[in-house]
């Protein structure tokens, strides 16, 4: 069996390749802290005795060769995924393409090759990426050709960078990280409902920009794709309209990782 890894900056989470009959979207996530990980923890042994079982991992690794470490060896079975100028009839427009995230990438080709649709790709992870994917033309899954591309995107800090950015460089401004999603509504009236405001809006608001630039640039509406931890939080605060259409996924790098691995049998 193949395994899937997404190796994001805060957590880890993993899957078996579904065969060949069943749909991405039957993937049965596990997720780790990345701490877990480096401690091998029992949760961590869980993930060792799954890379012991693998026919062949792919993994999309963003979080550094300290991960790469706790791999107990690398051999053969390893494919570690990097992007490409053309992968799966995407382009890539980066200009040093293996520059890009290759998590950024996979979630960019699962939305290519289930949707074969213009779209915006967030993920609202440790950092919160929004990604602009362009079809010329709506295709039918045979003439997926090089049809689609990836213009370029953009990097911010996630929900708890931002926190901790000013937990930390602000003397008066060291809460906690609210348990609770404390809402925003109103105007905030104690420092630390303050604070969640400033963050939660400063990223739906990006979200809600970035999608309006790209449908500047497009004769057609395109799809919004919600991922990563915070992305159902992101989500309820955008605009009405905009947080109806948004298609929240659970994980799209892996159902990107499953896209690779399947194209590689064929
Ligand atoms: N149960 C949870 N454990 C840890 N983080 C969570 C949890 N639920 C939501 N989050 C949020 O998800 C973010 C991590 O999301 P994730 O998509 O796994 O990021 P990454 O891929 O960068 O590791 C955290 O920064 C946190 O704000
Ligand atoms: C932008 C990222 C830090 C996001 O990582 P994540 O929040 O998913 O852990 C990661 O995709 C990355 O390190 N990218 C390389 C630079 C780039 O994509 O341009």
């Amino acid at each position: 069996m193949k395994l899937l890894i997404d190796a994001g900056n805060s957590r880890t989470k993993w899957a078996w390749c579904p065969e060949q009959s069943s749909q991405p979207t039957a993937l049965q996530i596990n997720t780790l802290d990345n701490q877990d990980w480096f401690e091998g923890t029992a949760q961590a042994q869980a993930l060792h005795a799954a890379i012991a079982k693998a026919s062949r991992i792919y993994l999309s690794n963003v979080a550094g060769e300290r991960w790469l470490q706790a791999l107990p060896e690398r051999d053969q079975r390893l494919q570690a995924i990097v992007a490409t100028s053309l992968s799966l009839g995407l382009q890539n427009s980066y200009s040093q393409p293996a520059q890009l995230g290759s998590d950024r990438w996979c979630s960019l080709l699962a939305v290519w090759r289930s949707e074969g649709k213009s779209a915006l790709v967030v993920s609202a992870g440790t950092a919160m990426t929004m990604d602009a994917l362009l079809v010329k033309q709506e295709v039918k899954q045979e003439l997926k050709q090089a049809q689609a591309m990836f213009a370029g995107g953009s990097i911010q800090p996630g929900l708890r960078l931002m926190w901790q950015s000013l937990q930390q460089g602000a003397a008066q401004l060291d809460y906690a990280y609210p348990d609770l999603d404390a809402g925003t509504d109103g105007f905030a009236q104690n420092s630390q409902h303050a604070m969640w405001v400033g963050c939660v809006q400063a990223l739906a608001a990006s979200v809600a920009a970035q999608y309006a630039r790209l449908c500047q640039q497009l004769d057609h509406v395109p799809l919004l794709f919600m991922s990563g931890g915070d992305a159902d939080l992101i989500a309820r605060y955008l605009p009405h309209a905009l947080s109806a259409q948004a298609i929240i996924v659970d994980n799209l790098v892996l159902k990107g990782l499953a896209c690779l691995a399947k194209c590689s049998d064929e």
